[in-house]
């Protein structure tokens, strides 16, 4: 038996000369792993550099000035949450995890903002913060869709099918930091633990630093490192919802840097893509193990409960 080669670029340019051949190539990478990884994406390199120049200077900002961009109220669902406030699902794992982000939301006309979708508070400190890291937001959203084509013609569902569930979908940018670790952090404390993400898809910029980290269902934890110009791919826990577990919401980690790399911070930037809060997310024909029907909104509520980002107690949060 030959070994597996796993994450192999796709390169995306394959999509416009042979879109069944692109569609076939990314759907066998999900089921194998639930993650691929996508070779010459269309995302500006400027648009990067300027998102990313804005999410350095954001974390360089004293506690008490990112602080005012946290709502204890908010589930961490738009603005900063600091250091602490995001752990594994598994309650044996609970030390907090080693990072501090910030969360990107979509822009709505103000007539349109309801209590999960908010606005997203404005970074005074930095002037070009909000539209350089809008931008980013907007260029991922634009990507996603595109990539939500392919899906649906992996997955043998009309072609716009994603389109109009996540127009105005409740999808979350967030830049995140891992500080660099002079000193060896407490045992069991992990820059991200293992978790899925709730999203549909996950576009991932920055894993090129590494300690991504993604759990094969051999039991194997396998590291991606893409090569620079690519970004990483993965299905979240709705998209594993709608398939009935066919396209796989894999646990995924970052660990720790080596020794060599312990003194660099690391700035990611995963695109959470969500369906509309309203969407049934109801099982396709093809689905592998049908689960009934929920709304994406109550779906969301249920998982970021799990994750502790929402207590049990405030779930009125979605009311
Ligand atoms: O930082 C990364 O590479 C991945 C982060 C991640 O998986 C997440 O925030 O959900
Ligand atoms: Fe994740």
């Amino acid at each position: 038996m030959g070994s597996t080669v796993y994450f192999e670029p796709i390169p995306w340019g394959m999509w416009s000369e042979d879109p069944a051949g692109f569609a076939a190539a990314l759907g066998a990478s999900f089921r194998e792993t639930g993650f691929a990884v996508v070779a010459s994406h269309p995302v500006a390199s400027e648009v990067i550099d300027g998102a990313y120049a804005a999410s350095k200077a954001f974390f360089a900002l004293d506690k008490e000035a990112k602080g005012r961009y946290h709502d204890p109220d908010g589930a961490g669902q738009r603005g900063y949450t600091p250091f602490g406030k995001e752990h594994a699902k598994d309650k044996s794992a609970r030390l907090p995890d080693a990072k501090e982000f910030f969360h990107v939301g979509r822009r709505l006309p103000e007539e349109a903002w309801t209590a999960v979708m908010k606005p997203t508070p404005s970074v005074r400190e930095i002037e070009t913060f909000d539209d350089d890291t809008y931008a980013l937001y907007h260029a991922l959203d634009q990507f996603g869709r595109e990539l939500l084509r392919a899906i649906a013609l992996h997955l043998e569902v009309p072609d716009d099918l994603f389109d109009g569930a996540v127009a105005a979908g409740n999808s979350v940018l967030r830049l995140l930091h891992y500080p660099p670790q002079p000193n060896a952090p407490p045992p069991g404390a992990i820059r991200a633990a293992a978790h899925e993400d709730i999203s549909v898809i996950t576009l991932l910029l920055g894993a090129e630093e590494a300690g991504l980290e993604v759990k094969h269902r051999s039991g194997e934890w396998l590291s991606l490192n893409p090569p620079p110009g690519s970004i990483v791919i993965n299905c979240g826990d709705s998209l594993q919802r709608l398939t009935g577990g066919a396209l796989p919401s894999t646990t995924h980690r970052v660990v720790n840097p080596t020794p060599e790399r312990a003194l660099f911070p690391r700035y990611s930037s995963p695109f959470f893509l969500h369906f509309e809060p309203d969407f049934v997310i109801e099982p396709i024909p093809s689905a592998l193990h049908p689960e009934p029907p929920i709304t994406a909104d109550d779906f969301l509520m249920e998982r970021l409960t799990a994750i502790g980002l929402v207590k049990a107690a405030a779930k009125s949060v979605s009311a």
